[in-house]
């Protein structure tokens, strides 16, 4: 990993030695209430945390274990009792499943939650993902400035404008000869830059700088260093001198309309290098998907420290230069708080191309955003996904040619909202190709869901993904040291057992290049 210091698998402090913390969503309701209920009650003993779990609404939880668990349980009882609703609607929620209508909660309500049989699993919400950004109708090409195109996606192949060498030229410092040496010295030399060099006749030679056209009828260079002259000024080779040799032949590297490259190549500073080489001054590149984030919650400040239970809004600094990353123009960032009117005219008059919302998203009495989707008529495409932490996240098209993703309110949830709905919609619009998968053994084994993937934030080391802690759905500390996600499947994965890893944009391209 590029440039990083501190290596975060490392613990210290009172951390040392505490297991990972225990994620918020390590079971599914129906084992929470099998635990409730005692009928798990042997694995409850060395799952001490989950128990506590079960019995979250009775207030218990949050005095059991210790350390980092202690976090942990508090985001339990958070996830089964609602972050915003009281105990009680927490030990509702805490005896019955997912799927059940809580009491007092309206049709239209229970219609809207997302449950775990409603869910779409993990692999396919990325395909409807990139299936619905590829129903849009693709926007003009651009012509762009080369130095505004960093970043973006050639929209048409780049083709050669030149020869490249578009002339003849010298790959050494030395002598251009002609025929066999010795030979006579002209006495001027030719730099690079230079008009046409005059011929040469056979015996000649004459100085030449590296990129300077050579001369008609010159057979090969010689180079500084293997050539010397004697007392009558004459030129002799200390080397065989092969024909042709240190002299770039014009149209070594492309003739004139050869494909350099194909559409959908992103361009990089070498691509920028190779388009100035080939003759460019802008490049006809794919414009930039524009996004709205609009972040929800009137629990949030905007700056110093969390106060009188009010919380720092931490996605709001974060999702805009990682959706650049992804290729976006983040074309507003506002806070809406919990008002959904607000909510219904921002969406409604937004004329961006993906509109991002988060928090909100679950069944608290001020989560407005399946209600304001349903108050626009908008379609859903994902309601939910088998995935941990995140599940409540969703994907809908809410006009023509433009989708909204709503991203869960804990930080983490919401990375896994955008990294499994947001990524691979913003790919196809933002033209580029999606990466090739690839997999690398865990080196530690990692705790799954028994129905859902989890997405773990992992450092690679050695060829070898290892889980970093802190991991629940609330927090930011393990991905903020991490290189990628690992993809655990259900059921979790043993030491060696390999697992597909969604790299973080910064982590291999580093920051200078990705947020540009
Ligand atoms: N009855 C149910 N309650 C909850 C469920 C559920 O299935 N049934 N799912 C839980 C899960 S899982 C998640 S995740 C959250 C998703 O909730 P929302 O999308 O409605 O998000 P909020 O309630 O607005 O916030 C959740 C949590 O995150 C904090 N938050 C919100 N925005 C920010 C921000 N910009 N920066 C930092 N932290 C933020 C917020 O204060 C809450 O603590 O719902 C569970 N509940
Ligand atoms: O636990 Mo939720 O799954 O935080 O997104």
């Amino acid at each position: 990993m590029t440039g990083q210091q501190a290596d975060p698998t490392k613990l210290t402090g009172r951390d040392q030695g505490a297991s990972p913390p225990v994620d918020a969503d390590d079971l599914d309701m129906d084992e929470a209430i099998a635990l409730a209920s005692g009928a798990l009650a042997s694995a409850a003993g060395d799952r001490a945390p989950h128990s506590a779990r079960a019995t979250a609404h009775s207030g218990e939880a949050e005095h059991h274990g210790h350390q980092a668990h202690q976090a942990a349980h508090a985001d339990h009882e958070g996830e089964s009792a609602g972050s915003r609703e009281g105990p009680s609607a927490g030990s509702e929620q805490a005896g019955r499943p997912s799927s059940d209508p809580p009491p007092g909660h309206t049709t239209h309500t229970t219609k809207q939650r997302h449950d775990r049989h409603s869910a779409t699993p993990w692999p396919e919400a990325r395909a409807i993902a990139a299936r619905a950004a590829r129903s849009v109708s693709p926007p003009a090409p651009v012509p762009v400035p080369l130095e505004a195109a960093l970043g973006l996606v050639l929209a048409a192949p780049l083709t050669a404008l030149t020869d490249l060498p578009s002339f003849d030229s010298s790959a050494m410092d030395g002598w251009a000869v002609a025929g066999p040496g010795p030979w006579d010295v002209r006495a001027d030399g030719i730099l690079a830059g230079h008009e046409e060099p005059e011929q040469l006749d056979d015996g000649e030679a004459v100085r030449i700088a590296t990129g300077a056209r050579v001369p008609g009828d010159a057979t090969a260079v010689v180079r500084t260093e293997h050539g010397r002259l004697d007392d009558k000024g004459r030129l002799h080779a200390q080397r065989e001198v092969v024909p042709g040799q240190d002299i770039r032949p014009r149209g070594q590297e492309c003739r004139t309309g050869d494909q350099l490259l194909p559409p959908g190549t992103l361009v990089t500073p070498a691509v920028l290098g190779l388009a100035a080489a080939a003759g460019y001054d802008e490049l006809v590149t794919v414009p930039r998907p524009r996004v709205d984030v609009l972040v929800l919650g009137d629990e949030l400040l905007t700056e110093g420290r969390p106060r009188d239970g009010l919380i720092r809004d931490a996605l709001g600094p974060m999702l805009p230069p990682w959706l650049r990353a992804l290729g976006a123009d983040v074309v507003s960032s506002r806070r809406l708080g919990d008002d959904a009117e607000a909510l219904y005219s921002a969406i409604s008059t937004s004329d961006a191309d993906l509109i991002l919302t988060t928090g909100g998203t679950a069944a608290g009495p001020v989560d407005h955003v399946h209600p304001t989707l349903s108050r626009l008529g908008a379609e859903l495409l994902v309601n939910g996904v088998k995935v941990r932490p995140g599940h409540p996240m969703l994907l809908a098209r809410t006009k023509e040619n433009q989708h909204l993703v709503g991203l869960p309110g804990n930080p983490l949830a919401a990375v896994s909202g955008l990294l499994t709905l947001a990524e691979p919609l913003l790919r196809v619009l933002a033209g580029q190709a999606p990466p090739e998968p690839y997999t690398v053994p865990v080196r530690d084994a990692v705790h799954g869901h028994p129905h859902d993937t989890r997405l773990v934030p992992v450092v690679i080391r050695a060829d070898r993904a290892v889980p970093l802690h802190y991991y629940g759905p609330a927090m930011l500390r393990g991905i903020a040291g991490a290189d990628a996600l690992a993809v655990v499947p259900p059921g979790g994965a043993q030491p060696g057992q390999s697992v597909e890893i969604l790299d973080l944009p910064w982590a291999l391209s580093g920051i200078g290049v990705c947020f540009t």
